[in-house]
């Protein structure tokens, strides 16, 4: 629906802004912007009050009671590549298009993985406290070389594969779960899970959070890991038992861990994963240097005009 006050159509941003590069592209519509944590309410007032046209979606969930709220609402836009907190179950049913920019964060990610790999390695945050606090760790300690170590990636989309061409380059044995997956380079195995719990010394996380998978890395999974494995995953929160993996962390089987996502975000205070030294943790910023950023913002838009587009076109053939 067209704004009272401007005479464009909105768009509900859940989030505090945009790339420039991305404002200036939307420049016809009215952008509503939900702020740093809104909540799943919020953008339901929102899109009662203003009707939007499209969603662009960075924080918060879009469920069925957002999408009814917006009787205008023709398209649901992912600002980045995961599309799990939409609905689109009920998106679909109410024939709304819901697009993601994936692949334009996909080098952001693969680096946040690399870094968090690292930082578990070579344990660089450990070490670096230990100095400040005046030790000279030089005669007890030993970091891991990855060189030689096989890692598993679950999931050889944009963000796996990118990964697996920067561990290659560690001269690491890359092996991969991803059932749909084609077209691979030569450097990656796509194995089976099984071989992947067996055979990884480092597990890392590249799939999308689906009702299938939730929970997939959980004590009976991580059981199944070697000893001293390392997993990563900047993939989803909802992709691990946190419960799980504390135990195993703290028994030692999990030798350490590198957290970019989490079930609940932003983690809650007191999460008991801010106590334990080996699991080193990011505040999903895996997709966010300032170039992912405004590529991200430019093509939740773009998506958002070409879908608008189509459907015009639709309506007057
Ligand atoms: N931390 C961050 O900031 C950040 C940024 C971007 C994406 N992500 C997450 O990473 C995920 C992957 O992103 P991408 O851009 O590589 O997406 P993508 O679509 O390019 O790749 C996902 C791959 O996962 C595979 N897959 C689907 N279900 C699977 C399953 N059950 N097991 C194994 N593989 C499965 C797909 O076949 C696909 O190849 C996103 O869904 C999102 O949740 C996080
Ligand atoms: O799925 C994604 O691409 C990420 O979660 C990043 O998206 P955001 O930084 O816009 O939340």
């Amino acid at each position: 629906m067209n704004s009272a006050a401007t005479g464009k159509p909105a768009i509900v941003v859940t989030a505090a802004d945009l790339a420039p590069e991305a404002l200036a592209l939307l420049q016809n519509f009215e952008l509503v912007f939900a702020g740093k944590t809104p909540t799943e309410s919020d953008i339901v007032a929102l899109c009662r009050k203003h009707d939007p046209v499209a969603i662009i979606v960075r924080y918060s969930k879009v469920g069925a009671a957002a999408m009814d709220a917006a009787p205008a609402l023709r398209v649901i836009s992912k600002h980045g590549s995961g599309t799990d907190t939409i609905d689109k179950t009920a998106a679909v049913e109410r024939g709304i298009q819901v697009v993601a920019a994936v692949g334009v964060n996909a080098s952001a990610v693969a680096e946040q993985a690399l870094a968090l790999l690292l930082a578990c390695a070579k344990s660089v945050v450990g070490l670096d406290e230990r100095m400040r606090a005046g030790h000279w760790d030089k005669s007890t300690h030993k970091s891991l070389e990855l060189g030689g170590k096989t890692i598993g990636l679950i999931g050889l989309g944009a963000i796996g594969q990118r990964l697996a061409a920067m561990v290659h380059g560690l001269n690491m044995r890359v092996i991969g779960f991803d059932p749909y997956a084609k077209n691979l380079p030569g450097h990656i195995e796509n194995v089976s899970l099984d071989t992947i719990w067996s055979e990884a010394d480092v597990v890392s996380m590249h799939c999308p959070l689906t009702d299938e998978n939730r929970g997939m890395i959980n004590a009976t999974t991580l059981a199944q890991c070697k000893q001293g494995v390392i997993l990563v995953n900047t993939a989803r929160g909802g992709l691990v038992d946190e419960d799980a993996l504390l135990q195993a962390v703290r028994s030692g089987h999990v030798q350490a861990a590198g957290l970019d996502s989490f079930a609940v975000e932003p983690m809650p205070a007191g999460h008991p994963f801010q106590q334990e030294p080996r699991i080193i943790l990011s505040p999903h910023i895996g997709g966010v240097t300032s170039a992912a950023y405004v590529n991200m913002g430019v093509a939740a838009a773009n998506n958002v005009l070409d879908v608008l587009t189509r459907e015009g076109a639709r309506r007057q053939a």
